[in-house]
């Protein structure tokens, strides 16, 4: 059997155009892919950590949103199959946690940036400084009322 400590479930696109761009193969990964990781740390007795996103909050009806708040995510929206596959990641988290004793640890994290970013990303800070640098406008989606926290990431 293999000697495993510990288990990093990192995959899955995070920004918006890349998880839409196959929303299928985003499901997939974040619902079969956590479960097949999952089967794994039971068989060998790993800890999994999750890295899950504050899209589990979907449109938020509350600002800033705290671990208590359950959401407001729309199951066929344009973005459900990121929001509703990270949900369901979690809920299979604590299913195994619970019923099969498996150490889990879900990280919610928030809209990151930072140095390392793909120029390209295609969210809002790349995409602002791209444009900025460029002397283009900068382009806000919508009425511009939405509200977002951000994290550094060096
Ligand atoms: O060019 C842009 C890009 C984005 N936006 C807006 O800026 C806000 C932030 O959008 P982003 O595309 O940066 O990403 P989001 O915050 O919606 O989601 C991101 O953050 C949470 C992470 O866990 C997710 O993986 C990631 O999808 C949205 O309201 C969006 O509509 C613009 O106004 N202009």
């Amino acid at each position: 059997m293999a000697r495993l400590d510990q288990i990093y479930h990192l995959a899955s696109p995070a920004s918006p155009p890349n998880y839409m761009y196959n929303p299928i193969k985003t499901l997939k990964t974040n619902t079969i892919g956590t479960l097949n990781m999952l089967g794994l740390a039971k068989r060998v007795g790993a800890r999994l950590l999750l890295a899950s996103t504050s899209e589990v909050y979907g449109d938020p009806e509350v600002h800033p949103q705290n671990e208590d708040y359950w959401g407001h995510v729309n199951p066929i929206g344009p973005r459900a199959c990121y929001d509703e596959g990270k949900r369901v990641a979690e809920t299979m988290c604590y299913a195994y946690m619970k019923q099969e004793g498996v150490e889990v640890r879900v990280a919610r994290i928030f809209n990151t940036f930072g140095p390392r970013m793909h120029m390209n990303d295609g969210r809002v800070v790349s995409n602002f400084i791209l444009q900025a640098l460029q002397g283009e406008p900068l382009t806000v989606y919508g009425p511009g009322t939405q509200t977002r926290a951000f994290q550094y990431v060096r």
